[in-house]
């Protein structure tokens, strides 16, 4: 039998290093192994390398070509010696909320929206810089070079050979690269930082980032949302809905979105297309940190969201546990609205934030929908999407078809993907089979329980944020 051709794919996100084997001509994943990152919203990019090796990273004998995909927008900000100046700031940290809203304010969201694709939040890349010059102008002094994590993972597989790469996916997340013109504004770079670091070179989807001593292929890499969207090949119509350490709501479009509130990032996709996104800094752990409120496992807390009334007797968590990004209220914190004698019960508790995490899903895919992007399948993924309670919740919350794929690590096997193609170097990826998936329906009875679990959620938003 001819050996067959095998690629890998790595998600290093929030969480953890995933690294997938796949058989580059079926899609078939021959195996999977991940190892975890540090819980914190900055982390020293070692940490990220020990995770690859502790998942297998260092025994990549076999494996034909690869691609790293990664959490976006972390910036690692390196010295002359290409060592870190300070700790990666992660997507999730908000210390940057005051630099984005000055970044914000002083060109006008309208302008970022229609020049660059993004409105500065703290998530991205460029407000963590100006924060650091701002807070620590000794070490932005030291800065030579600035990168994402996606990029730094591939350099260091690369052993640090050549010049640093990235791809327009990841580049789009930056606030210093404009998807309008597809190149960097090296001018908003120098003004928010107040320097001119060295950047990675944006390569095409399918090129090659580069060869490893041992002749293995590196892809170009990606973000990790646009890794989703390869792994999953999302088909025109199809919203997914990622629910990781964030949550996400995007698709992939031809058209470039403009958003001035900046709810929809106008983010490019990994295969030269657009990949309009909104996320929140709330994700599967509104579910796991209700489990540990509840000193429950999580398929206990599945059974108590399943157990009690459907819509948790009236409690409404908001749950902005670590701050908020959609809506951008960076310095928020939760909060469970309703208590009564009869409502205060652990089933409640659990379905309550089980319905609170969905109602942040489901305002913002409404947001999607006011920009007439349909959803007329939303696509499940994600560690939380493994949640039973909050699969059987998802239809009625969201009052559209939900599609389940099979469990697995689509970012990382989209990177994979990734670097089949660049093995390939067809025009196309490799139409890998569709994944089997299932399909739930809203139940008939969830329309008005629905709505009035929705309508209490945006009660509790406004008379809490007055938005
Ligand atoms: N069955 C489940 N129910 C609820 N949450 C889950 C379940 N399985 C995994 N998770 C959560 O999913 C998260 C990991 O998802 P993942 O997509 O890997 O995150 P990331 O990519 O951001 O690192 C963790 O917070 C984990 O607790
Ligand atoms: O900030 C975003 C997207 O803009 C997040 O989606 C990060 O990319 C983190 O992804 P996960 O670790 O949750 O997968």
């Amino acid at each position: 039998m001819a050996s067959r051709t095998i690629v890998a794919g790595i998600d290093s996100s929030t969480q953890s290093c995933k690294i997938v084997r796949v058989d580059a001509e079926t899609g078939q994943i021959l195996s999977s192994s991940s190892a975890p990152h540090p819980d914190s919203t900055a982390v020293h990019p070692d940490r990220w390398w020990e995770a690859f090796q502790a998942a297998g990273g260092a025994d990549l004998g076999d494996i034909e070509a690869v691609s790293v995909s990664a959490q976006q927008h972390g910036m690692v900000a390196l010295d002359a010696d290409d060592a870190p100046v300070f700790d990666a700031l992660l997507w999730n940290d908000v210390r940057s909320a005051p630099q984005a809203q000055r970044l914000r304010d002083e060109l006008g969201a309208q302008v970022w929206a229609d020049e660059i694709g993004i409105v500065p939040v703290p998530s991205f890349t460029i407000t963590k810089l100006a924060w650091l010059a701002e807070n620590h102008p000794d070490l932005a002094d030291r800065v030579s070079k600035v990168m994402l994590p996606h990029d730094w993972l591939t350099w260091q597989i690369l052993g640090r050979a050549g010049y640093p790469t990235t791809d327009r996916s990841d580049a789009s997340g930056t606030g210093y690269y404009s998807v309008c013109d597809e190149a960097y504004r090296l001018d908003l770079l120098e003004w928010a930082f107040g320097r001119s670091p060295d950047l990675p070179t944006v390569i095409g989807p399918s090129a090659t980032a580069g060869t490893t001593p041992s002749g293995m292929l590196v892809g170009p890499g990606c973000g990790d949302n646009a890794g989703a969207a390869l792994g999953l090949a999302l088909r025109p119509g199809e919203v997914a809905v990622s629910i990781g350490t964030s949550g996400t709501v995007f698709t992939s479009t031809d058209t470039k979105i403009s958003d001035p509130s900046g709810a929809i990032a106008g983010f490019a996709d990994a295969t030269g297309r657009q990949l309009p996104l909104l996320a929140t800094i709330n994700g599967a752990r509104v579910l796991g940190s209700t489990a540990d409120l509840l000193d429950v496992s999580l398929e206990k807390f599945d059974a108590l969201a399943s157990a009690g009334p459907v819509d948790a007797g009236g409690l409404t968590l908001v749950p902005y546990l670590d701050g908020e990004r959609t809506p951008n209220l960076p310095h928020a914190s939760g909060s469970l609205v309703g208590l009564t004698r009869a409502a205060m019960k652990p089933e409640n508790v659990a379905r309550a934030s089980v319905l609170g995490l969905l109602c942040l899903l489901a305002d913002a895919m409404d947001k999607l929908r006011a920009r007439n992007i349909e959803a007329q399948r939303i696509v499940l993924v994600g560690g939380g999407s493994r949640s039973r309670s909050l699969q059987a919740a998802a239809a009625d919350i969201f009052q559209a078809e939900v599609v389940i794929p099979e469990p697995g690590e689509y970012v990382a096997l989209g990177a994979a993907r990734q670097a089949a193609w660049a093995l390939s170097k067809a025009d196309e990826p490799p139409a890998w089979e569709r994944r089997t998936e299932r399909t739930i329906s809203p139940s008939s009875s969830s329309v008005d329980w629905s709505a009035a679990v929705r309508g209490r959620f945006g009660e509790a938003r406004e008379r809490l944020y007055g938005i």
